[in-house]
C-alpha cells in the first residue's frame, strides 16, 4: 500500500473538519478525493504532507508515519496545494531552481519526469510566476512538486478555476505520471474528474460516503434517473418539489434529474404532472446514472 489512513479525525475548535477517515491507496494508483467546497479534502492533504496534526488516528505514506517519520517523508512526497504555492517574484526558472535546491537535486538531475510538462513552460523561463497564467501556473506547481522525484504526488484540487482546455491537458499529464511509477493522490470538486481515476472516495462534511472504482459507483446504484428538460426549468423544480412522489429533484446542467420515491415508476405520470401544471414542452427520457447523481444520492443524509 502506498498509503493507509486509519481512524484520522481533526476538529477546528467545534467544527469537525475530518469525522474517523480511513482509507486505503495502492501503489501506483490514480487515487481521487472527490467532495465539494468545505469537505475536508485540504485538511486531510496537509495531514498527510506531515504539515497539520491529526487529533486521532495513524496514517502512512510510502511506509512513513505522517508524524513519527515525518522528515522522511518529506523527501518522498510531493505536495501541490490548492492555493497557488510559488515564490510570485521569482521567475519560472527560479522557482523551479528554488524547489530543486531545498530537496538537494537539480532541474537536469530529474528533467525526464518534468520534461513533458516542462517544455510547455520553458519558452517563459524567465517571466515572474505571478505574471503567468492559470494553466501555466498549474504546470510550474506541478513541475516543482516533481522536481526531487516522489513515489507520492498529493495534488489538492490542480484543476479547481482552470479552462476546460487545460483542465484535459492536466489529466493526460498525470497519467503519463502514473505511468512513470507515481502514486498519484488527487482531490477535485468537478464530479466529471472522478472518471478518470482508478478509483475514488467521496467525501462530505469531513466523512468518506463510498469508495470504489467510478464504473463500479455507477453501476451499482439502484435508482432509476429521470432526465427533464423544459425551458421552464425553475417552474418545473418548484412544481416537481412538492410532488407527492419525489424521492429527489435538482438540476444537472441545462436539465434536471428526477428521482422518484416508488421503486417502479412511469415516466409518463411525472411529465403529466408538469403538464397538467401548465408547464409547456416538457421532454423526458430516463438515462444512466452520472458520477453526480450518486453523489447528489450519498450527500443526501
Ligand atoms: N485552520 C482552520 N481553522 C478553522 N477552520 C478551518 C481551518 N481549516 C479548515 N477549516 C474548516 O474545516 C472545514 C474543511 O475545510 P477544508 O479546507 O479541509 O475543505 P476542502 O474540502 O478542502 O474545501 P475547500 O475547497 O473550500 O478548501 C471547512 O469548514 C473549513 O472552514
Amino acid at each position: 500500500m502506498s498509503l493507509q489512513i486509519s481512524n484520522i479525525s481533526k476538529s477546528f475548535k467545534d467544527l469537525k473538519a475530518l469525522k474517523h477517515i480511513s482509507l486505503e491507496v495502492k501503489e501506483n494508483e490514480l487515487y481521487g478525493l472527490i467532495g465539494p467546497d468545505g469537505a475536508g479534502k485540504t485538511t486531510l492533504f496537509r495531514i498527510l504532507a506531515s504539515l497539520l496534526l491529526p487529533d486521532e488516528g495513524q496514517a502512512n505514506v510510502a511506509g512513513y508515519n505522517v508524524i513519527t517519520d515525518y522528515k522522511q517523508l518529506r523527501k518522498n512526497i510531493g505536495y501541490m496545494p490548492g492555493k497557488f504555492s510559488l515564490y510570485q517574484d521569482l521567475t519560472v526558472e527560479e522557482n523551479l531552481n528554488f524547489f530543486a535546491t531545498i530537496f538537494n537535486s537539480s532541474i537536469e538531475e530529474n528533467y525526464d519526469l518534468i520534461k513533458d510538462i516542462y517544455v510547455q513552460i520553458e519558452p517563459f523561463k524567465k517571466r515572474k510566476a505571478g505574471d503567468l497564467s492559470g494553466g501555466m501556473k498549474q504546470k510550474l506547481a506541478l513541475s516543482c512538486a516533481l522536481i526531487h522525484k516522489p513515489k507520492v504526488l498529493f495534488l489538492d484540487e490542480p484543476t479547481t478555476g482552470v479552462d476546460p482546455v487545460s483542465r484535459n491537458e492536466f489529466w493526460d499529464m498525470l497519467k503519463k505520471l502514473q505511468k512513470k511509477g507515481i502514486t498519484i493522490f488527487v482531490s477535485t470538486p468537478y464530479m466529471d474528474e472522478a472518471a478518470l481515476c482508478d478509483r475514488i472516495a467521496f467525501i462530505n462534511k469531513g466523512e468518506i460516503l463510498q469508495v470504489d472504482t467510478p464504473s463500479a459507483i455507477v453501476k451499482n446504484f439502484a435508482k432509476q434517473v429521470l432526465n427533464i428538460q423544459t425551458p421552464s426549468i425553475y417552474k418545473a423544480l418548484r412544481v416537481l418539489g412538492s410532488y407527492q412522489h419525489t424521492h429527489s429533484i435538482y438540476p444537472f446542467g441545462e436539465s434536471l434529474h428526477y428521482m422518484d420515491s416508488r421503486k417502479d415508476f412511469d415516466l409518463n405520470e411525472v411529465l403529466n404532472h408538469l403538464k397538467n401544471e401548465e408547464i409547456k414542452d416538457v421532454e423526458g427520457e430516463l438515462i444512466s446514472p452520472e458520477i453526480e447523481d450518486v453523489f447528489m444520492e450519498l450527500s443526501r443524509n
